[in-house]
């Protein structure tokens, strides 16, 4: 198992990454579940793979599992299922001091995260992600998040969790689609500044994804610490430092919000997207080499994940899209900051990107073959 420490402003966590803690979970949380019953937040994929290992781990130690199983997918980021699951707690009699969990991917950790930091003013919860995505990104840092029908994680809290605990073995049963999505932000982490990770995703990716454990444990657990390194020095977005981690989220954010927030494209799909089109438009800026936008383009597209703005066949142009964009948290006084490449593992946050050049160039992608 490897452990990755997360240290935020003196409030430290551990990050655990192994095969197998779904069934030691109850060890791996070492005293910190409540005897009278314990909270559980899952959606109803992650339940029926998962739910017997989890509840013999809690029985066999003399827990009793309270779950809380909502429908999967993105609608489930909702003012409804927040008050309601809020509700629910409250009906537990949840104490600031219980750990609540949250078994699942990401739309579980962000809205299990939110009712956490607004119940009783802040309660403590316990992040087990089970899809590649959420063990690589979204369990760790603290970003929690409901989305509104104005855009993507519009609601929302910084509440760091107590302890992570990603079980490798959890992505046995995740869908190969979602195993890809995931995949988007582990190479994230090597186009923001790590060219030395890139290279290692250019040749192992394949392997990784196909299933090899060590492979695996190697692409969370430094993912992971990536990300741990990035929110350590800018745990509220403030400094431009953590708004690394949005790179590809402009683009990605507007295309989901464009689709729907629907199956026909997940997050780390957008976000794949996303960065491919951020590291184009950096290349018709001249700010980065042709070559290496391609490069990025052609990783991802060999790897399965969409690279072509045309191949999703939108009804809009680009100005619609850069509409979507000015419901962008990263906003400054009108104007809207991107993560732009310089070159691979040279992500920058540029303040002087014009948004009618952004609207032309997303025109050209749009029509491109
Ligand atoms: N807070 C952050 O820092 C952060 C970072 C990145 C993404 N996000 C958010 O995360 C969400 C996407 O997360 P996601 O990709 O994990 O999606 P998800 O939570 O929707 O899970 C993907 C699918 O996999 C299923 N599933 C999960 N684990 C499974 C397992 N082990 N076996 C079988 N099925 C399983 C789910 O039921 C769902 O159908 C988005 O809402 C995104 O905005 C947040
Ligand atoms: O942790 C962060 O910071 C990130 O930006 C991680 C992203 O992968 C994640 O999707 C995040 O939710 C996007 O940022 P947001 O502030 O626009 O919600
Ligand atoms: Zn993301």
């Amino acid at each position: 198992m490897a452990v990755i420490p997360v240290d935020i402003a003196g409030r430290p966590y551990e990050v655990r990454v192994g095969a197998g803690l779904l069934a030691e979970l109850v060890p791996q949380c070492r005293g910190r579940l409540r005897k009278r019953g314990v909270p559980i937040i899952t959606d109803s994929n992650v339940h029926a793979a998962w739910g017997a290992v989890v509840e013999a781990s809690l029985r066999d130690n003399g827990h009793e599992p309270h779950w809380r199983i909502l429908p999967p997918g993105e609608a489930t980021k909702s003012w409804d299922e927040l008050a309601a699951t809020v509700n629910w707690l409250l009906s537990l009699e949840v104490e600031r001091g219980d750990h609540i969990i949250a078994l699942g991917g990401g739309v579980i950790g962000d809205l299990t995260g939110f009712c956490a930091s607004v119940l009783k003013r802040g309660c403590k919860f316990i992040q087990v992600p089970t899809t590649l995505l959420a063990q690589v990104d979204s369990s760790v840092g603290g970003k929690t998040a409901i989305n509104t029908p104005a855009g993507k994680n519009l609601v929302g809290a910084f509440h760091q969790p107590s302890l992570v605990l990603a079980d490798l073995s959890a992505l046995e049963t995740l869908p190969e689609r979602d195993l890809l999505a995931g995949y988007a932000e582990v190479v994230k982490y090597g186009l923001i500044d790590d060219a030395d990770f890139f290279a290692w995703c250019d040749t192992n990716a394949a392997a990784m994804l196909a299933g090899d454990s060590q492979l695996r444990e190697y692409a969370v657990a430094h993912s992971v610490a990536s990300k741990a390194r990035i929110v350590a020095e800018d745990e509220f977005e403030t400094t431009g430092k953590r708004a690394l981690l949005n790179l590809g989220h402009t683009f990605g954010h507007a295309l989901e919000a464009e689709t729907g927030f629907s199956t026909r494209l997940l997050h780390g799909e957008a976000v794949a997207l996303g960065m491919v089109i951020a590291a184009r438009y950096s290349a018709r800026r001249e700010l980065m080499p042709r070559a290496s936008a391609e490069h990025i383009a052609r990783h991802i597209g060999e790897i399965g994940l969409p690279a072509s703005l045309k191949a999703l066949d939108l009804d809009c142009d680009g100005a619609r899209l850069v509409e979507h964009m000015l419901h962008d948290k990263k906003m400054d006084g009108g104007t809207l900051p991107f993560l732009l490449l310089r070159g691979i593992g040279q992500t920058y946050l540029d303040k002087q990107v014009s948004l009618e050049d952004v609207a032309e160039f997303l025109d050209e992608e749009l029509a491109r073959g």
